[in-house]
């Protein structure tokens, strides 16, 4: 990787980007919280496509993990990271230029905090597109996500930045991010890339730093999210459906995809392998507004539904294997009739 030693510090990243921008070069930027898998190689290899050069973060932010969750656990595999990022080249012969691995300090240098009541100081939230979905489940997780990714931002100074469809509502809230915060050197809105899941080709698993929590068997069960999202969109795609059908059809959709988790959580049950699958949610929303179809439904009824611009099928499932077994967080989505 790069003539510089990879892990660069705050002082001499800055020179290094003052540089760049004298050279006129572009730079590319993915952030991540390491533990390193191809779904991330794919961002990587995108950003190398692009630009002349590419910036990979590796920071397991604190701010995004509520205090019960796994910020102590959550694997850190620094040193094979790196090797992998050296690894990967573009047919170009451009490579991985800097690997930004900066300290909580540096990145929270007046200190911090996990829980949200205590807090001091500056935090970023995106009002509307933050509570439904995964924040339903993480109420204080993008706000954590925002925060950490416009300090990033700040440091970085991407043309260019790539996340992945995964995480989908993240997507949404830090395209919003970059248009409302007038940043000196943002990525646009026009310049931040979604690159599509990338996921185990023998069973469609969706790649996931987390997925190293799962045992030999709860591996077996957890390809079940991506099999119900398909299910619903099967649904969803049924060439009978007209205007007027809006309710059924989100219904059926909905109904459809939850039955097939609820169906395999009841399998679980009785397979004496002491695995439990819980289903957090499957949720249709909005592409944009993230507005979730089935409570606008109930509240507003099937006209304040427009289906024209498609929807979002996403859902959530936690999974662990044997009492006290650790519980891997298991999110995946698919969309409904539009691009990103
Ligand atoms: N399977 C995947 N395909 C494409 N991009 C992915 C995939 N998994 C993660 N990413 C993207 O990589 C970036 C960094 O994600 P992160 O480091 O949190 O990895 P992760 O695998 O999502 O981890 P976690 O298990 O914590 O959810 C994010 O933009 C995320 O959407
Ligand atoms: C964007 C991110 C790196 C912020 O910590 C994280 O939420 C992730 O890896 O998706
Ligand atoms: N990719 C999302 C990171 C998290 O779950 O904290």
């Amino acid at each position: 990787m790069a003539q510089r030693d990879a892990r660069v510090a705050l002082r001499d990243y800055r020179a290094w980007r003052a540089q760049a921008t004298r050279e006129g070069k572009s730079v590319g930027f993915v952030a991540t919280m390491g533990a390193l898998h191809d779904g991330h190689l794919k961002l990587v290899r995108a950003s190398l496509e692009e630009n002349d050069y590419t910036v990979v973060s590796i920071f397991v932010n604190p701010a995004q993990f509520a205090p019960t969750e796994d910020l102590a656990s959550y694997p850190r595999t620094v040193e094979s990271d790196i090797a992998k990022l050296a690894s990967i080249s573009h047919p170009s012969g451009r490579k991985v230029d800097t690997a930004f691995v900066p300290s909580v300090k540096e990145m929270y240098p007046n200190g911090f905090t996990q829980v949200v009541a205590d807090q001091i100081g500056a935090f970023v939230e995106v009002k509307g597109l933050s509570h439904q979905m995964e924040g339903g489940s993480r109420p204080t997780f993008f706000r954590g996500v925002a925060t950490v990714v416009t300090k990033l931002f700040h440091i970085i100074q991407p043309d260019r930045t790539y996340f992945g469809q995964k995480d989908i509502q993240q997507c949404v809230v830090l395209r919003r991010l970059v248009s409302d915060l007038v940043f000196s050197h943002p990525p646009s809105p026009e310049h931040f890339r979604v690159i599509p899941t990338g996921r185990d080709p023998k069973d469609n698993l969706a790649l996931s730093s987390r997925n190293a929590y799962l045992t030999p068997d709860s591996r077996k069960v957890a390809p079940v999210l991506y099999r119900a999202l398909r299910a619903g969109q099967e649904v969803w795609e049924q060439s009978h459906w007209s205007d007027t059908d809006k309710q059924e059809r989100i219904k059926k959709t909905l109904d459809t995809a939850r039955a097939v988790v609820l169906e395999e959580v009841d399998r679980c049950k009785q397979d004496g392998k002491s695995v439990d699958l819980k289903l957090d949610y499957i949720s249709l929303n909005h592409p944009k507004t993230l507005e979730n179809v089935e409570s606008l439904l109930a509240d507003k009824g099937a006209s304040a539904i427009d289906v024209s611009q498609g929807a979002i099928l996403s859902g959530a499932a936690l999974i662990s294997q044997g009492n006290g077994g650790k519980v891997t967080r298991l999110i995946d989505n698919l969309l409904l009739g539009f691009k990103l």
